[in-house]
């Protein structure tokens, strides 16, 4: 049986599919896949694992029904028509949990970061620029005391909340579909309205999926009833911000810096103005980017992988109404 792969992926993933005794085409080529060539890939493959930012869209899947699984190599799934991959009986997983600290670590770099203008600074001193004679153009603000908000209080958002808690004792706000007793017992968070989020917090740090729901959730509106103080963080999806708005807002001082690991498009262009801004640090979508999570990321695919061959349910699966009133699929493996 057949898996193509979108992209390298770890060894420690890549063994473990060996070992199931299947047979793995990887795409190599340091560019993206168009849907074309997507499809082709996938005519006479079993599974497909899909790592990075492909369309799973309804075109894609009617195109190629047969796959037995989908495995992502992510915990976002917002490139993928849940719907349609479900009336295929197209099982999807993904993977939650083993990224949890990484890229909470990401969002918290990026808070400091851009609290203390790190990025420019370092820019500047690779100008020959060392303004010593100007110390005041260097000064950031401290986080010690400030107030947290988290917008979508699951894993990530945990994890970026206790970091802050226990690193700057920051009082923790949140927006949230529903209340998370957890954070509020052990770290303090109080549920609030999405405009007091906007109101009260000093960092808003998003870690909420990409939806139709959230999708320029943070726009003109949003940024506008904002701290002027305020740092801007998101590591979730560039979907959730409207970039001209961003952009206004930081040259308005409605806020005052942003910290992004995730934009739209991806890649940023170099030349986009964000860039040159002091109080703004962008990182090319490296959230969850350690070797031991990209390890443990390809892991859980693999295992997806296999599971979905064998007709069993995935470790981590996105869509678990496609197993309801079906008999367990018959073992392919
Ligand atoms: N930068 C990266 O490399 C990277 C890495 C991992 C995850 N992510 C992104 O981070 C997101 C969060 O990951 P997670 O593991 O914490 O997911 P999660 O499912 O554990 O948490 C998401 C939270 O958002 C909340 N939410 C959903 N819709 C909402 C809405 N409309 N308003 C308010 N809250 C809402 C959910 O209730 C949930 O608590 C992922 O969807 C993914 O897009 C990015």
């Amino acid at each position: 049986m057949k898996v193509f792969i979108t992209r390298v992926i770890p060894q420690a993933g890549l063994r473990l599919l060996e070992e199931a005794g299947l047979t793995i085409e990887q795409w190599t080529k340091k560019r993206n896949l168009t849907p074309a060539e997507l499809v082709d890939h996938c005519r006479d493959a079993d599974a497909l694992l899909s790592a990075g930012s492909s369309k799973i869209d309804a075109g894609f899947l009617a195109a190629v029904p047969h796959l037995k699984v989908i495995a992502l190599h992510a915990v976002g799934y917002d490139n993928v028509d849940i719907t349609a991959a479900t009336a295929h009986g197209i099982p999807i997983g993904n993977t939650p949990g083993v990224l949890t600290d990484a890229t909470a670590d990401t969002a918290f770099l990026l808070m400091l970061a851009t609290s203390r203008k790190a990025f420019y600074l370092h820019k500047k001193i690779l100008r020959g620029d060392w303004n010593f004679f100007e110390p005041t153009a260097n000064l950031g603000l401290s986080l010690e005391g400030k107030t947290l908000g988290i917008f979508g209080m699951g894993s990530i958002g945990q994890a970026m909340a206790r970091r802050s808690k226990a690193a700057y004792n920051m009082p923790i706000l949140y927006h949230n579909r529903k209340p998370c007793t957890t954070a509020e017992k052990e770290l303090g968070a109080r549920y609030v309205s999405f405009e007091t989020l906007l109101r009260e917090s000093d960092v808003l740090s998003v870690h909420a999926p990409l939806t139709a729901d959230t999708q320029d959730k943070f726009n003109a509106a949003a940024f506008a009833q904002m701290k002027p103080n305020a740092i801007f963080v998101n590591t979730a999806r560039g979907g959730l911000h409207n970039e001209p708005d961003l952009i206004s807002a930081l040259l308005n001082h409605q806020i005052w810096g942003a910290g992004l690991d995730v934009t739209n498009p991806e890649p940023m262009h170099p030349d986009n103005v964000l860039l040159q801004m002091p109080n703004v640090c962008v990182l090319p979508h490296i959230g969850s980017a350690t070797v031991e999570t990209r390890d443990a990321m390809a892991i859980l695919a693999a295992r997806n992988i296999i599971a979905g061959l064998k007709g069993e349910r995935l470790p981590a699966v996105v869509n678990p109404q496609v197993y309801e009133g079906k008999p367990a699929g018959r073992p392919a493996l």
